[in-house]
């Protein structure tokens, strides 16, 4: 089954249908949508498999959109165009560039706002999905697009973990890894900081339970944006909010006679982009999932899981970022065999793996400087000890 058509437009979004899907944690989905982009042309190994693959994995209220103009269906440019690109670090003229909007997220992928098999939005009927859960739709992606093994799965934050679950998951599917501003396992810290984000959506009226998507009103805008405060807060460093806005006023506005700080103006800003563009449902499932995000759940602790990694892995942290601070990506590499650690420069905090674009494009070049482009059908993976091992993929229906 083949998911992209030679002819395809780069950067279109398409779909893939695939299900149904037993989760982790017990629930299940009778099926899923998968919407996905890509750049550059497969090219086919020996096996026929595609040898050129690289999959890029967004963050938290990223989407697939990686590379590209704005324009219908992406109000936004692409979020790494200075990575991936033409003659870039993730060169599109020699990779086959793929990404997916995750699962339970609200960009085009099954989600809380998605219709149910009743037509209702699936709302608070929407199981708990795991990082697992949508690794192993990522991999029915893989199987539709005829790729069976990566040469490269990247990602950053809530894209790090998902990176770093195919690696540990299915490491005969993973050749090379690169993991940035992420973690094997959500520390006490970031479950804390999530905590007053969960209270701030699912406290707000409109939020009705989760059930709000076929009301009338718009839903807990208010609950999301404050959820959108804070954790942009905590994406960003101290020294910015100190130096960039201090505690200067907001234009046309005084603090001391109820008008807002620039600063706050600033969060104000975020949180509206945020609401408009973001489920507060997606918001929620995804911040559940991350907070359950444990690589060694299962298998014997992070160290014995963070062993079974073969793929060559670059593990990127940034010298600012105060919610995934540099210890937790000094852990992987320490613990991921050969791993290399890369440290990024920046006083924008964990956001610099989406700003810092020259570093990153630097660590993904080096990354990927061992690849050769005509080392056609690399079927060297050995996928015996894979999570999925033995297990053939459900069958996926490619949609248009
Ligand atoms: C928007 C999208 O990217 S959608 C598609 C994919 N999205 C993602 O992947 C999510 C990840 N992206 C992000 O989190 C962010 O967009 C980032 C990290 C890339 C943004 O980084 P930066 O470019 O450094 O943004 P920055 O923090 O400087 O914010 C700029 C915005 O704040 C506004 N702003 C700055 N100061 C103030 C102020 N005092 N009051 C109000 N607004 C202000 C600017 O006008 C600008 O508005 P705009 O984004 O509507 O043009
Ligand atoms: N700014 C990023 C950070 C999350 O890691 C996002 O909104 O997805």
């Amino acid at each position: 089954m083949v998911a992209w058509r030679e002819g395809d437009p780069p950067g279109g979004r398409r779909f893939v249908d695939v299900g149904p899907l037993d989760l982790e944690a017990g629930g299940s989905l009778p099926g899923a949508r998968v919407a996905y982009e890509t750049w550059g042309t497969p090219r086919r190994g020996a096996d026929g498999t595609v040898a050129n693959a690289v999959l890029v994995e967004h963050a938290l209220t990223g989407d697939s959109h990686v590379v590209g103009p704005a324009g219908p269906g992406h109000p936004s440019p692409g979020w790494w165009d200075g990575v991936v690109g033409p003659g870039l670090a993730v060169d599109t003229d020699r990779w086959f560039v793929v990404a997916a909007n995750v699962l339970g997220g609200c960009q085009g992928t099954t989600g809380p706002a998605s219709p149910a098999p009743d037509g209702r939005a699936w709302g608070s009927r929407f199981p708990h999905v795991s990082v697992r859960d949508q690794v192993g739709v990522e991999a029915r992606l893989a199987d539709a697009l005829g790729v069976r093994r990566w040469s490269l799965v990247v990602g950053g934050s809530m894209g790090g973990m998902r990176a770093l679950e195919w690696a540990v998951g299915l490491p005969g599917r993973v050749e090379r890894c690169v993991v940035l501003a992420s973690c094997a396992a959500a520390s006490g810290d970031q479950l804390a900081w999530c905590a007053p984000q969960l209270a701030a959506i699912t406290g707000d009226p409109a939020w009705r339970g989760g059930d709000y998507h076929d009301g009338p009103d718009e839903g807990p805008v208010t609950g999301l944006g404050v959820a959108r405060r804070i954790a942009h807060v905590t994406y960003r460093s101290r020294w910015e909010m100190d130096t960039r806005f201090g505690r200067d006023a907001q234009d046309g506005e005084d603090p001391l006679v109820g008008g807002r700080y620039a600063v706050e103006s600033y969060l104000d800003h975020q949180a509206g982009k945020l609401a408009r563009r973001f489920d507060a449902g997606s918001y929620v499932l995804l911040t559940r999932a991350m907070n359950g995000h444990d690589v060694g759940r299962g298998r014997g602790g992070v160290a014995a899981a963070l062993g079974r990694v073969r793929a060559r892995t670059t593990v990127v942290g940034v010298d600012s970022d105060r919610l995934y601070p540099t210890e937790q990506q000094e852990e992987l590499a320490a613990l991921v065999p050969g791993a290399r650690y890369v440290l990024v420069t920046s006083r924008f905090g964990h956001d610099g793996f989406l700003v810092e674009t020259a570093q990153v494009a630097r660590a993904l070049a080096d990354a990927l400087a061992d690849a050769d482009a005509d080392d056609s059908g690399d079927d060297s993976g050995d996928d015996s000890d894979d999570d999925s091992a033995g297990e053939a993929a459900a069958p996926c229906g490619v949609a248009g």
